[in-house]
């Protein structure tokens, strides 16, 4: 959903909105001693308690946050029930400068109104929130994930992220070529940060040709020199002769302007909400013949990892091991849209909302 259309929803009123997008519930947390304003949003808890990260932003207004975090939590629903976690989705945000306001009572507070929840919403890293904030908020409540090992957590989840992208791409490769080797394929990742750093590794040892674009000119080079990588600029990786487009760096990169851009025949990358509007820009694709991996399933390895670290005795190799189901997934996802003549972002939506329709029939008769 574009943000303008939730922005007209939200005009409906809280509940109208509420009601409209499947939330249960939003806590407004407020503290002026420390000057804590934050929101929490649980979005469905049918399949398990709602976890999703702590964002921290410098939101031009209350309204930008909340809409934000509404969005994030459905998100993150979808994310856990397309990847067969036992996991619902929320979200957190933090309004303001993440610079100057992060005070250990001012993390601590939050971590109390997270505890307050009972253990309905799970925290974890997001935006602006580092691994030295979370042991504050840790030390007020154990409902966080995502620790570094050092805390008896799983660590960095980007590898993983990144090597459920790279499998996501393969099966979609399978589905548009009849074959999943990337070999002599022409990619493009978009940001090399944490995931797309570790995407190009993949890639490059099957074999692609990639290019790669990110706004850290150093990071470029750092990575053209380490891969025999090819540079493209920021912008021209849209006009680009290439097989498929990895976005993993921003949201909303599909779009009206892009989209008649793009002369690939694959899009699949890590970024959440690819699709600027997820119905109109779901079928534009299909119009242009682009096939398109889903985000919240093919970036799920992440939500996989801090899953198992939340379930206990985390374990890297299970960890992979569940990553690895991404590939018929998304073979599974592709084909029913095939079959029903659906955008695949409409078809994923549709197996996740079953499971959840499925799995509080199964609640409701325990
Ligand atoms: N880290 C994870 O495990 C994980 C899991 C699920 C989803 N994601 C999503 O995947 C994306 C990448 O995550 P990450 O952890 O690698 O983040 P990151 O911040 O480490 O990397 C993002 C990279 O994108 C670059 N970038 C920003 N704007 C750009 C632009 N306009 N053009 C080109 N490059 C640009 C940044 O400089 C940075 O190098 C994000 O959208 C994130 O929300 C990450």
């Amino acid at each position: 959903m574009e943000i303008k259309e939730l922005e007209k929803v939200q005009h409906a009123g809280i509940f109208g909105t509420l009601s409209q997008l499947g939330h249960e519930q939003v806590v407004f947390c407020q503290d002026s001693a420390t000057g804590l304003k934050a929101i929490i949003a649980i979005h469905n808890t049918v399949l398990g308690p709602a976890l999703g990260g702590t964002r921290m932003w410098n939101y031009t207004s209350e309204q930008e946050a909340l809409t934000d975090v509404l969005r994030l939590s459905r998100g993150m629903t979808f994310k856990a029930a397309i990847s067969g976690l036992n996991l619902g989705g929320g979200k957190a945000v933090i309004i303001g400068d993440a610079n100057t306001m992060k005070t250990e009572a001012f993390l601590r507070r939050f971590g109390k109104f997270v505890n307050s929840l009972n253990g309905k919403y799970i925290t974890a890293e997001d935006v602006n929130m580092k691994t030295t904030d979370m042991e504050f908020v840790a030390m007020e409540t154990k409902h966080v994930t995502g620790l570094p090992e050092s805390m008896g957590g799983g660590g960095d989840p980007s590898p993983v992220t990144a090597y459920g992208v790279y499998l996501g791409m393969k099966a979609t490769a399978k589905k548009v070529y009849g074959n999943d080797s990337l070999s002599g394929k022409k990619i493009a990742v978009q940001g090399i940060g944490q995931v797309g750093m570790h995407l190009v590794e993949h890639l490059v040892k099957e074999n692609a040709t990639v290019y790669i674009t990110d706004i850290h000119e150093a990071k470029v080079a750092d990575i053209v020199r380490k891969h025999g990588v090819t540079a493209v600029g920021q912008d021209a990786i849209y006009d680009l002769d290439m097989d498929i487009y990895a976005p993993c760096a921003l949201g909303a990169t599909v779009n009206d302007d892009t989209i008649v851009r793009l002369k690939c025949s694959i899009i699949a990358g890590a970024a959440n909400n690819q699709l600027k509007d997820e119905v109109k820009h779901g079928y534009m694709l299909v119009d242009r013949s682009i096939a398109y991996a889903p985000d919240f399933l093919i970036n799920a390895g992440g939500l996989i990892n801090v899953y198992n670290e939340y379930l206990g005795h985390y374990n890297r190799q299970r960890v992979m091991e569940q990553t690895e189901k991404i590939y018929d997934t998304c073979l599974n996802i592709l084909n029913l849209a095939t079959r029903e003549k659906l955008s695949s972002q409409e078809a994923a939506i549709k197996l996740c909302e079953k499971r959840i329709a499925e799995m509080a029939l199964v609640k409701v008769s325990r």
